[in-house]
């Protein structure tokens, strides 16, 4: 696939194998931009976002990071830059202010205070205090604070797996916009996997379609 010259590829996949479930002869995914993958249950979607957060490797083929390929990057200095949001959100033990600032853990970046911690709720619409305790919120609550974990670490890149799972319709909407003006805002590149084709024509700029671990359509979805 060839991108016009003014824009630049932030993941590039040549030949990459991963068991008999992905394969991808070329990809490359456009920096700054929206990306969807959509495909049926089971079709790859969540393997392809692993390999790209080098979660896992492929057993042949390569994957550049911009112009590097991924094994000969650290994984914690790439996951600094490119941040995963699971299907289901990971809660530590613990109140929310820890759960936020979890992330952050492993950055070199200065820890936020307070204010902007509960900022940073706000934006994610969870009405809850600091340091109440972050297991006993319900599942949509849970995956605004893992999403408001991830926008703390300001990431060039997020993977996001069907961000908005377990969220009710009308949520649903207002978080992706959320994810949208924040990436957009901070000019970062959003890769998120959903199986609702309205959700990506809504959301992404450019839409690859996966089946049975092979990529079958990649669309561009202009919006007015
Ligand atoms: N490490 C692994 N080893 C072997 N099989 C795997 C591994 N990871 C995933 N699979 C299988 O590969 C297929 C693709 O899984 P994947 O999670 O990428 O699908 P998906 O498109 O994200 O599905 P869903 O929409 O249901 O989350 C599934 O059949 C899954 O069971």
């Amino acid at each position: 696939m060839e991108s016009p010259d003014n824009e630049k590829p932030v993941f590039t996949l040549k030949e990459v194998k991963f068991n008999d479930i992905l394969y991808i002869k070329e990809l490359a995914i456009t920096e700054k931009k929206t990306t969807a993958i959509v495909g049926k249950s089971g079709s790859g979607k969540t393997t392809l976002l692993k390999l790209l957060n080098k979660l896992i490797s492929p057993d042949s083929g390569t994957i550049y990071y911009r112009d590097t390929p991924l094994e000969a990057i650290d994984s914690i200095t790439l996951r600094r830059e490119v941040v995963m949001m699971p299907q289901t959100p990971v809660i530590f033990e613990g109140d929310i202010r820890e759960n936020l600032l979890i992330g952050l853990k492993f950055s070199e970046k200065e820890l936020p205070s307070d204010d902007r911690l509960m900022n940073m709720l706000q934006v994610v619409g969870l009405d809850k205090k600091l340091d109440e305790p972050a297991h006993q919120l319900s599942g949509g609550e849970k995956q605004r604070l893992a999403l408001a974990r991830v926008m703390l670490m300001e990431p060039s890149v997020w993977l996001l797996d069907e961000p908005s799972s377990a969220l009710d319709k009308d949520t649903e909407d207002e978080v992706m916009q959320k994810i949208m003006d924040f990436g957009k805002r901070n000019g970062s590149t959003i890769i998120f996997v959903t199986h609702s084709i309205p959700m990506a024509e809504k959301y992404a700029e450019e839409i690859i379609e996966i089946e049975n671990g092979e990529i079958v359509s990649i669309k561009q979805n202009h919006h007015e």
